[in-house]
């Protein structure tokens, strides 16, 4: 079975309980990103020794919170080794607005798996954008890239959306189904 961690920032719960759903999905292990931007001290071991590594943040003013990106650049280190060459990536970013500017956020997850060398794997389901489509839906806001998802402001992580709940968790198979093609 291939091994995948989901290394994740969250300073209020919401990514916190989109990492556990992605989690489940992937049967992962979970590594914090603390309130300082570091990691426990097994984290860049367990890291180096996954076949796939996942991702997740909120978005903060449009991109990736501070400490996600003090993680991103002590990940210069396993840069230099080519410690994640060839690992396959995955990524998710949480936010109040629909929109919210999530997108960017993925787009530097993604570019981060690649200037590791890294395999992205894109989320793989369509979008519910009919008429009759509603928050319930697996991938109702329509990502591609990798996984959206909305927490209303004014609520707790509980009030985030069934149906994006449900597409982390299948995002999360997804990641580990392809690491374990890969390593079969
Ligand atoms: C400093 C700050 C900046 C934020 N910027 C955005 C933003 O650009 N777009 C957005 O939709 N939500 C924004 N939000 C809302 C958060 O993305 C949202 O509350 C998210 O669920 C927080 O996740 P967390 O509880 O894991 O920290 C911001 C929140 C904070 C605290």
């Amino acid at each position: 079975m291939a091994q995948t961690v989901v290394v994740y920032f969250s300073g209020y719960g919401h990514t916190q309980r989109i990492a556990e759903a992605v989690a489940e999905g992937a049967q992962a292990q979970l590594l914090r990103i603390d309130s300082d931007g570091g990691l426990p001290q097994h984290g860049w071991d367990l890291l180096a020794a996954a076949d796939a590594i996942i991702f997740g943040a909120p978005t903060y003013m449009g991109s990736a919170p501070w400490q996600f990106k003090k993680f991103a650049d002590a990940s210069s280190k396993a840069w230099f080794t080519r410690a994640w060459q060839d690992k396959v990536f995955g990524g998710f970013s949480v936010s109040a607005s629909l929109n919210g500017d999530k997108q960017v956020t993925l787009i530097g997850m993604q570019t981060l798996a690649s200037q590791h060398g890294g395999i992205w794997v894109s989320l793989g389901v369509p979008p519910a954008n009919t008429l009759a489509a509603t928050r319930s839906d697996v991938n109702n806001l329509g990502g591609s890239v990798g996984l959206l998802v909305q927490a209303p402001s004014d609520a707790g992580a509980d009030a985030i959306p069934e149906g994006d709940v449900q597409t982390a968790r299948g995002y999360g198979a997804r990641v580990t189904g392809i690491a374990q093609r890969f390593k079969s």
